[in-house]
């Protein structure tokens, strides 16, 4: 007999995706045991009014939730794996990498435009460098404006008229069921997307054995070997979460495909490059080293020195 507490942030989003991995897991439990949910407030969630990157970034949401691992007040989380900081505290595995939802990110403009039809000084909400650099390297004429809050605050945002468009990650919008509200799906080439986006990751205590092995039915082998990968190129950058880098692998036949991108926010200069191979960590390392040798990490110090000021 077992109950597993299962710790959840509390927006719509967070509560899809807990609900589809406790779903999921569910069914595959002995018997006796049950899942409970418990909802968490993270400050993350409370302090809306600054710029995420100046309260200590994305990380933000997943350390509350890891201290209640660690505490015991939970025995097992569901993060979104883009908000994952690359190292996780000691006590702490994941136990699971779920099967990557659709990674591209998409466009939702209020008058139905795609990126190319947007007028001349259009403002995009988007919060992400990432993103940022690469809309004005596509669309110098444009402005990018950042937008906190979660997809139901942003959404509301957008159609209040504060943006003409906003950026989002399509998983999000599927698993909200907001498919129709999409204007474009923005294809890796012109949008390369985040580390991580679209997989979750299942996060439990390493001494947690008889969950452990039960949490195996959530893993997805193949997603796990893409997010390695892109992981791995990221955090070959320090402090790489809130930087303009995005990372995206595929498995092909022949192996991990990686493609990897370091911008200026500005969307001048883009550099990318691509890198394959058998070993997820390795092809990470390489892809990062290659950018450097382009000049990345000139970029990434300008661009650290500016976040800081
Ligand atoms: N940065 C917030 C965040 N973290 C995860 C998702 C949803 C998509 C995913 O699972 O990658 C989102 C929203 C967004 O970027 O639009």
């Amino acid at each position: 007999m077992r109950t597993v507490v299962v710790g959840t942030r509390r927006s719509e989003l967070a509560l899809t995706q807990t609900q589809w991995v406790m779903d999921h897991l569910q069914p595959s439990l002995p018997e006796g045991w049950e899942l409970k949910q418990e909802r968490i407030v993270t400050k993350g969630d409370q302090i809306l009014h600054v710029t995420l990157s100046k309260v200590g970034g994305k990380g933000l949401f997943v350390k509350e939730i890891e201290q209640a691992l660690l505490d015991k007040r939970i025995d097992l989380a569901v993060h979104s794996m883009k908000d994952m900081p690359g190292q996780m505290p000691t006590g702490l595995t994941m136990g699971a990498v779920t099967r990557r939802e659709d990674p591209r990110d998409c466009l939702l403009s209020r008058e139905g435009l795609t990126l190319d039809q947007l007028p001349a000084g259009a403002r995009v909400g988007t919060s992400s460098l990432r993103r940022q650099s690469q809309i004005l390297a596509l669309r110098p004429d444009l402005v990018v404006e950042p937008v906190r809050g979660n997809l139901n605050t942003r959404y509301r945002k957008l159609m209040d008229g504060q943006f003409e468009a906003i950026v989002l990650a399509y998983a999000g919008i599927v698993r909200m069921g907001w498919e129709e509200k999409v204007t474009e799906i923005l294809e890796p080439a012109t949008m390369l997307p985040a580390v991580g986006q679209g997989a979750l990751a299942v996060q439990c205590r390493s001494d947690d054995h008889d969950l452990l092995e039960y949490l195996q039915v959530l893993n997805d082998p193949e997603t796990e070997r893409s997010v390695t990968a892109e992981r791995s190129f990221l955090h070959s950058f320090d402090g790489g979460c809130h930087l303009p880098i995005a990372g995206y692998a595929v498995n092909r036949p022949d192996g991990i495909h990686l493609r990897g991108m370091v911008a200026h926010p500005s969307g001048n200069p883009v550099l990318s490059a691509e890198e394959s191979g058998d070993n997820s960590r390795e092809i990470g390392k390489r892809l990062a080293r290659r950018l450097l040798d382009q000049g990345a990490g000139v970029l990434l110090e300008e661009i650290r020195k500016g976040i800081q000021s």
